[in-house]
């Protein structure tokens, strides 16, 4: 390659395009497609893709390549072509686009080093750059005579490795291993020959006569209860070696997970997969739309269509809501798949997320789970992308580039000609009504896997309790079904559904609410600081003592959070033992899972938390579930909080009565009558699906109409309301007569950080230049952005609407 087409790290629409760079002598032969290097652009330096080549140039002034950051390509070609896709349709910058695809260690330019992984012969010019090192800077190189290719040369062989230096508390990234220096009789007559007293050498010396396989330092040491400087004297004497190995840091202990064989498939299990397997091995496209109550087994079929995939040599993608909340799950894949699985998502820290990458782009690994960002997977030959609980709305991400798993999923889908899994026991509305018009092929299982009913629901009308006097938080009914539950040794998981609540302070005498002086919103109490908070800026105070309108000392918190639940729950029962599952109690690395796992080995009688819970949970003992405030999404100011309810209340009930123990559940709420929740209750999801279809049809929602959400902001109310006028107009004279531009109105936060936001939102059914139109309004405003500072996002696909 001469000259590298490069897409510079500068996201700015003037810039949105690919630069040429000429190549270097010393980087002819090593620079591939894909690799990131860095780059002259003015007069500074920046991070670049390369993502095209070419043997000439039409420009006269080319710069040359500065430095080349990786040894093997990061971005397959797919992938680069997958980012341009991406980009332009979600209006993103290519580089923002690109750079989404990949882990956080490898957007920046981070301090990398080069690690000698043999202790055998290296080339002669490498021995001497490592002059007896281990480790070395990487920026030797550049100051060095020795060539990339013979560096790149090295790292494939696998002698020597780059590794970025990652800012994280695991550094445990090589580990010391030891194994015998001689052969076994020279061990046997040392060990023979040692004095009686060397106790400790002898048993390591005996250990290694058993077994003479390398094994780590620390598990050695620890084994024969001895400590270092016993091995050093017998790598003294040559009879031991030392050296060292590089390890992931591996978040879940491959070992851990017993090992699982595939189930034999109920008949409704059989005749799901069959189109599926069809599907994979006639190497064909096609998106499954796969509708089963909760535990029907969706998931055993996932992965008995992954073992097809395979045993063919192809790669699977399993993407999970936020996995991390789900240690269930990947149980269940580890399980069935062992060390071939890697894992991603959110918790991880840089490192293990940047390692677990890296088990995928060497093909060291043939499946991986994780949460939205694992769809850009770098496997070569993907065989099946399956999407579980496709209906959660953590698969839209909600900063640029602003995508949605789904969608890439079935791009890449048609890409490798690979079938797509959407899996849901509550599908979205738009997913089932593609179905139901044969976009999508639909998969019914109706049953659970063991016959059981689904578990009975008896809605309470919290409005009758407050007549009879009951002022707690929960109704007699569901007071009295605890008691007996918990009587009788089982286990009871209690939801408040907190979506739409929040802790806000009030004065009783005057009825002010304290809001952000930034941002037009309530401000949030917190108990244990007895600090109020904005969650919106980071602006905070100190809980006043009197209002600060009519000074009354009556200013008073409500609502109802996890902590207030849990203290009125201790004063009704107060034998009954408590897991609190929340943001706060699982904040640490690794709580969710400690709290689990404590509740499954019955160290609780209740199981208290927020949404995280309703998801995936299978405990056997559990056969009553109760649902606090069934209503509180409901009044949101978002089209799909009818949807949205029905699908948590379903998800929900779906945790109970699971084995063999009946289960039941009860859902508290102000509203009974509301289809959401009493089609909810039966289970109905038809009817459900058929009654929602006709309010969107009515108010011109989704998937009756696309929509596109345009919000302006800017410190200035005035420029902003102006702004998006005047985008409006602009908008209403390209698009058709039959498409709706809604707008100016304000957001339903009008202001944040002491920014005014104004919104515009379209809708539309078939706009093709729609995406043009926008970039031209982007364009139109590139001044204002960038000198004064105004603000424009656009969303072609919004969940949000605030
Ligand atoms: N063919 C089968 N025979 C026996 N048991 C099965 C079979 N398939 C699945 N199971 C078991 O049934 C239970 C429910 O299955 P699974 O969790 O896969 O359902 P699901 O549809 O994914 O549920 P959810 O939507 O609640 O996550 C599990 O305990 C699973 O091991
Ligand atoms: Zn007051
Ligand atoms: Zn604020």
């Amino acid at each position: 390659m001469n000259i590298a087409k490069v897409i510079v790290d500068v996201p700015a629409s003037n810039i949105n395009q690919t630069f040429d760079y000429r190549v270097p002598e010393k980087f002819a032969g090593v620079l591939r497609v894909g690799m990131r290097v860095v780059v002259p652009f003015g007069p500074r330096k920046v991070m670049g893709f390369v993502v095209g080549e070419a043997e000439e140039t039409s420009f006269d002034k080319v710069k040359d390549i500065g430095d080349v950051l990786d040894l093997t390509p990061v971005l397959t070609s797919e992938l680069i072509q997958l980012g341009e896709w991406l980009a332009k349709g979600t209006i993103s910058f290519y580089i923002t686009a690109l750079q989404a695809m990949l882990p956080q260690v490898l957007k920046a330019q981070y301090k990398k080093e080069l690690v000698r992984l043999t202790d055998g012969e290296l080339d002669q010019q490498l021995e001497n750059l490592f002059a007896g090192r281990h480790v070395i800077p990487y920026e030797e190189i550049e100051e060095s005579i020795v060539a990339y290719r013979t560096i790149q040369k090295a790292v494939q062989d696998g002698d020597i490795s780059m590794e970025y230096l990652v800012k994280s508390k695991e550094t445990k990234k090589f580990v010391t291993m030891v194994r015998p220096g001689k052969e076994a009789y020279l061990l046997e007559e040392a060990h023979q020959d040692l004095p009686r007293n060397a106790k400790k050498q002898k048993q390591l010396l005996q250990y290694f006569i058993e077994f003479p396989d390398p094994i780590e330092k620390q598990l050695l040491l620890h084994k024969i209860g001895t400590t270092g400087s016993t091995l050093k004297n017998l790598e003294g004497k040559g009879l031991l070696e030392t050296y060292r190995m590089e390890t992931y840091r591996n978040p879940y202990e491959d070992g851990s997970f017993p090992q699982t064989t595939p189930l034999e498939l109920t008949m409704e299990q059989a005749t799901a997969i069959e189109p599926i397997n069809k599907k994979i091995s006639d190497k064909e496209h096609e998106v499954f739309l796969l509708h089963g109550v909760t535990g029907s087994g969706k998931t055993e079929i996932y992965l008995q269509a992954i073992q097809n995939v395979l045993d063919r040599g192809e790669e699977a993608i399993v993407l999970v809501p936020e996995i991390s909340l789900t240690p269930q799950m990947v149980k269940r894949f580890k399980g069935r798949f062992g060390s071939n699985v890697a894992v991603m998502h959110s918790a991880l820290s840089a490192g293990e997320k940047y390692d677990e990458w890296r088990r995928i782009h060497r093909k060291e690994v043939q499946v991986v789970v994780g949460a939205r960002s694992a769809v850009f997977a770098p496997f070569e030959n993907l065989g099946i992308i399956i999407i579980d609980e496709e209906h959660e709305t953590t698969y839209k991400q909600e900063d640029q580039p602003r995508y949605h798993a789904r969608d890439v999923a079935i791009q890449r889908g048609k890409t490798h000609h690979c079938p797509v899994i959407l899996g849901s026991a509550t599908p979205t509305l738009e997913s089932y009504a593609r179905a139901k018009k044969g976009v999508y092929h639909l998969l019914t299982l109706e049953k659970r896997t063991n016959e059981q009913a689904m578990p009975e629901v008896d809605i309470v009308d919290m409005r009758e309790e407050l007549h009879a006097g009951n002022r707690t938080m929960f109704s007699r009914k569901l007071k009295d079904k605890m008691d007996q539950r918990i009587g009788r040794g089982e286990q009871v998981v209690l939801m408040l559904n907190r979506r739409g609540y929040s802790t806000f302070v009030m004065c009783r005498d005057c009825g002010h609410v304290k809001e952000c002086p930034h941002c037009d919103i309530a401000l949030t109490f917190h108990k244990n600081t007895r600090r109020l908070k904005c969650h919106y800026c980071s602006y905070e105070e100190i809980m006043p003592d009197n209002c600060p309108e009519c000074k009354s000392d009556l200013i008073r918190y409500f609502g109802t959070g996890t902590q207030k639940v849990e203290e009125a729950l201790t004063q009704l029962m107060p034998e009954a033992s408590i897991i609190r599952m929340d943001v706060d109690t699982t904040r640490r690395k690794g709580a969710h899972e400690k709290l689990l796992t404590k509740f499954a080995n019955k160290e609780a009688d209740i199981l208290l938390g927020t949404q995280m819970i309703a998801k995936g949970l299978d405990f056997e003992n559990v056969t009553l579930v109760g649902v606090l405030t069934a209503d509180s999404m409901l009044h949101l100011p978002d089209f799909r909080s009818a949807e949205k309810t029905f699908q948590l209340l379903t998800q929900v009930s779906g945790r109970a009565g699971r084995h063999e123990l009946a289960g039941e559940v009860i859902v508290q709420t102000y509203t009974p009558d509301h289809y959401s929740i009493e089609l909810a209750s039966t289970y109905n999801y038809q009817d459900f699906f058929m009654k929602e279809m006709s309010v969107r049809r009515t108010f011109q929602y989704p998937p009756y109409m696309f929509l596109a959400l345009l919000t302006v902001s800017h410190k200035n109310q005035v420029k902003a309301v102006q702004a998006t006028q005047n985008i409006a107009q602009m908008l209403m004279k390209a698009v058709k007569p039959e498409t709706i531009v809604l707008g100016p109105t304000p957001s339903a936060i009008p202001r944040i950080k002491d920014r005014y936001r104004y919104q515009c939102m379209v809708k539309y059914k078939n706009e093709p230049h729609l995406r043009d139109y926008m970039e031209k309004i982007l364009d139109y405003y590139s001044d204002n952005i960038k000198k004064d500072d105004l603000l424009i996002t656009i969303d072609m696909q919004p969940y949000h609407l605030m």
